[in-house]
């Protein structure tokens, strides 16, 4: 009778052990089967994305909101909007930013995104493509707030950080760039936004070898601004940098303009443009006007969306102006907390420099803005 219920107690045992194993093995299963399909590489934070949070232009926002971008559910898709061309894809490589304190009106996505929390399962589905848009320029014009107001769209998914391929990764080979970008379903575009592009002498070839039919999205602002907000973006890094003018100016005297600061070399947007259109028909560039993304958001949206194939989804009843930050911003989006505008490093103060060296800059650009607008066939009354 004692030996009997040994026996079953030994039976049970064998029974639970077993089922133990059983479960262990649906468990690792499971586990491989999400990486295979792309989770598991959602978690650690890439060497890469370090390094570009230390990079000059890198927003720290802007990683946090891509993790919002591939952890939102899968939109709608409009049957008009263009088709994308590469079909094959791969593992996913997410990048996450450490959390930091953010101002409550600023673009905030830790909440809905942390790849713990928030990896829907849309995150398997799609494809990852080279993207078939991009904005290539330029640095300070307000590439930002028009890749963020196009991420509202639901035909548009675009990588947050900018992964500055065609400049300094492109020895790292087109599929690590297309591995960057989020995984997209037909119908809807991928799109990054790099502002040295525009520059970058190289980049032109380059990115027609990856796609010649890519659609080019250049945001330009008046080049005396520009340099300004490029001078001030350096200044809060270092506050010891010489002033303003004695980096514009060659020498006080005579006045002459140093075109080798970049903060002056990027302003001339006609000599960058003639080297695209080397590789380029102007037909596949879309100019979009700095000043008015910022006094009518929704005018300006409206002309991308129609470059780009789109339906006009983004419209005036998604922005207001924020008086505090003195820029348009999201309004609150359906389901999320708060009202969104762009972090503490856009629209930062300028300095004030004298009348007289920013009187030189406009007399210094105004022959290559009017080449500009003869080439770009628009006039954006910078003079
Ligand atoms: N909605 C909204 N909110 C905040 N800022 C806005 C907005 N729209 C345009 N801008 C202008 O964008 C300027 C920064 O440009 P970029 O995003 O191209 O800068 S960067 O090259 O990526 O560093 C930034 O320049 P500064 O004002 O000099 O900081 C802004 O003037």
């Amino acid at each position: 009778m004692g030996c009997s219920g040994c026996r079953v107690r030994f039976n049970f045992g064998k029974v639970l052990s077993k089922v133990f194993v059983f479960l262990t093995m649906v468990l690792i299963f499971t586990y491989f089967f999400y990486c295979l399909t792309g989770i598991c590489h959602s978690a650690p934070r890439t060497l890469y994305s370090q390094r570009q949070a230390l990079d000059g232009d890198y927003d720290v926002l802007d990683d946090r909101s891509r993790v919002l971008d591939n952890a939102r559910p899968a939109p709608r898709l409009f049957p008009d909007a263009p088709s994308n061309q590469s079909r094959t894809g791969s593992a996913d490589t997410e990048q996450v930013d450490a959390p930091v304190q953010l101002p409550s009106h600023t673009w905030d996505s830790t909440k809905e995104g942390t790849p713990s929390s928030g990896m829907s399962v849309s995150n398997t589905f799609g494809t990852k493509r080279f993207p078939q848009a991009i904005i290539i320029g330029v640095k300070k014009g307000g590439t930002r707030a028009l890749l963020e107001f196009l991420r509202i769209h639901p035909d548009v998914r675009a990588v947050g950080a900018e992964p500055h391929f065609f400049d300094r990764f492109y020895d790292k080979g087109l599929e690590w760039y297309r591995n960057l970008m989020p995984r997209t379903l037909d119908g809807q575009i991928t799109m990054e936004k790099t502002p040295s592009y525009f520059v970058t002498k190289e980049a032109p070839s380059r990115v027609c070898t990856m796609n010649c039919k890519a659609k080019l999205i250049v945001v330009v602002r008046d080049p005396v601004t520009r340099a300004v907000s490029d001078y001030t973006q350096t200044l809060s890094k270092n506050p010891g940098l010489p002033s303003f003018q004695s980096l514009a100016l060659k020498n006080s005297s005579t006045g002459l303009i140093d075109t080798t600061w970049s903060a002056v070399r990027i302003g001339l947007y006609a000599k960058h443009l003639e080297n695209w259109l080397q590789h380029f028909p102007l037909s596949h560039f879309l100019f979009v006007s700095g000043e008015r993304l910022v006094s009518d958001p929704a005018g300006e949206m409206g002309r991308v969306q129609d470059f780009l194939g789109l339906k006009r989804v983004v419209s005036d009843k998604h922005f207001y102006f924020n008086q505090t930050k003195g820029f348009p911003c999201l309004k609150k989006p359906e389901g999320s907390s708060r009202p969104r505008c762009l972090g503490k490093s856009k629209g930062r103060p300028h300095p004030q420099i004298p009348s007289e060296v920013l009187q030189r800059l406009r007399d210094f650009y105004k022959p290559f803005n009017h080449h500009f607008y003869q080439m770009s066939g628009q006039n954006f009354g910078w003079d």
